[in-house]
């Protein structure tokens, strides 16, 4: 007699899990800094006067190609997520939602967000954020079985969307732009070698060729570490060069010295090569870098 009100209440239950369970095939925390990356490269482009319903498209644009390409890597990834203790309980190895299932979101949100792009900010900011779904999912995602070099590769997937929030707004990309890509290209080491280090066993058991896997000791995670951090200290001081006789001290000093919080937490990593030291490099790295956006936001839009 009660199985009436319980079995609506278990469809609701499920509904609400499977709910979930899309959401997070999207990896909501990650796009949510690369979304609020995306927002401030179209306000820097914009110059002091942003252009308020653009900016609201190509955040909203990106997020859908950005979600369809994280399912979509997921889909491709099922059999190493399966033998990956951080990643074994996702939706689709898990056996909560089909990969077939899945797919099919992924195509949805990917058609849905490039035609949107498309419809409301141009062809640019469209074509680069196809390029980077083809390059994420097709390039960056097989070569992780294959090449550690596929960090590389993945952190061009990762700064692309820069240029889709600069050209949303501006047609040219100037030394701003170049330096806002290469901000978020150079961040990635020190973020993702820490994290290597990290997940190293896991990594090895689902046959990914991290640099922390080809190179049990650490040196070469290390290398990568420090030298990201290195390029990203000179890049993240260019935006306030600006017109040469007037550059932005201000920035550049603060930029500075957040460089080298992070040249530090990586030497550290490097020299150490521990949990301990890798933990905190990846702390530093995710209060690093919205602290650096931060920085871009308050530089004088004359620069
Ligand atoms: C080569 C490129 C990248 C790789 C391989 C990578 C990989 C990862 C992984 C595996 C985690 C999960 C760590 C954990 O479970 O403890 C993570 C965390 C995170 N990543 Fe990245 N990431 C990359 C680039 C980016 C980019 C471009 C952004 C955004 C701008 C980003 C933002 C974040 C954030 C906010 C977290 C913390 C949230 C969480 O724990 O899921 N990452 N990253
Ligand atoms: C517009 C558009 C298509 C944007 C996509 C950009 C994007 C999602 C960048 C993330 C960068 C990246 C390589 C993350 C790690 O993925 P992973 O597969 O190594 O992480 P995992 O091991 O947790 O699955």
């Amino acid at each position: 007699m009660s199985s009436g009100p319980a079995t609506l209440t278990d469809r609701k239950a499920r509904v609400k899990q499977q709910m979930s369970d899309y959401l997070e095939l999207t990896k909501p925390k990650i796009a949510v800094l690369l979304l609020v990356c995306v927002a401030i490269a179209a306000y820097c482009a914009s110059n002091g006067q942003p252009d308020v319903a653009r900016l609201i498209h190509v955040i909203v644009g990106t997020a859908l190609v950005a979600a369809s390409s994280c399912v979509w890597n997921q889909c491709l990834e099922v059999h190493a997520d399966r033998r990956m203790n951080r990643t074994a309980q996702r939706p689709i190895p898990s056996g909560r939602l089909s990969r077939y299932a899945s797919a099919l979101f992924g195509t949805l949100l990917g058609s849905v967000g490039i035609s949107y792009l498309l419809a409301t900010v141009g062809v640019m900011p469209a074509l680069i954020g196809a390029l980077t779904w083809i390059l994420y999912v097709f390039i960056y995602t097989p070569m992780k079985q294959v090449t550690p070099w596929n960090t590389t590769v993945g952190a061009i997937a990762g700064a692309l969307p820069m240029l889709m929030g600069w050209l949303a707004v501006n047609p040219v990309l100037d030394l701003r732009a170049v330096a806002l890509f290469a901000i978020l290209f150079f961040w990635q080491f020190p973020h993702f070698m820490a994290i290597a280090w990290l997940y190293r066993e896991d990594y090895a058991q689902g046959g990914m060729k991290m640099w922390s896997v080809v190179d049990g000791s650490g040196t070469k995670a290390g290398i990568q570490a420090v030298s990201g951090a290195m390029a990203l200290l000179l890049v993240s001081v260019v935006p306030g060069i600006g017109q040469i006789a007037t550059p932005n001290v201000f920035y550049m000093l603060l930029s500075l010295l957040g460089g080298v919080f992070m040249l530090v937490a990586s030497w550290r990593f490097f020299t150490s090569r521990d949990d301990k030291t890798a933990r905190q490099l990846l702390f530093a790295s995710l209060i690093y870098l919205p602290c650096q956006l931060a920085l871009l936001v308050i530089l004088p839009s004359s620069v």
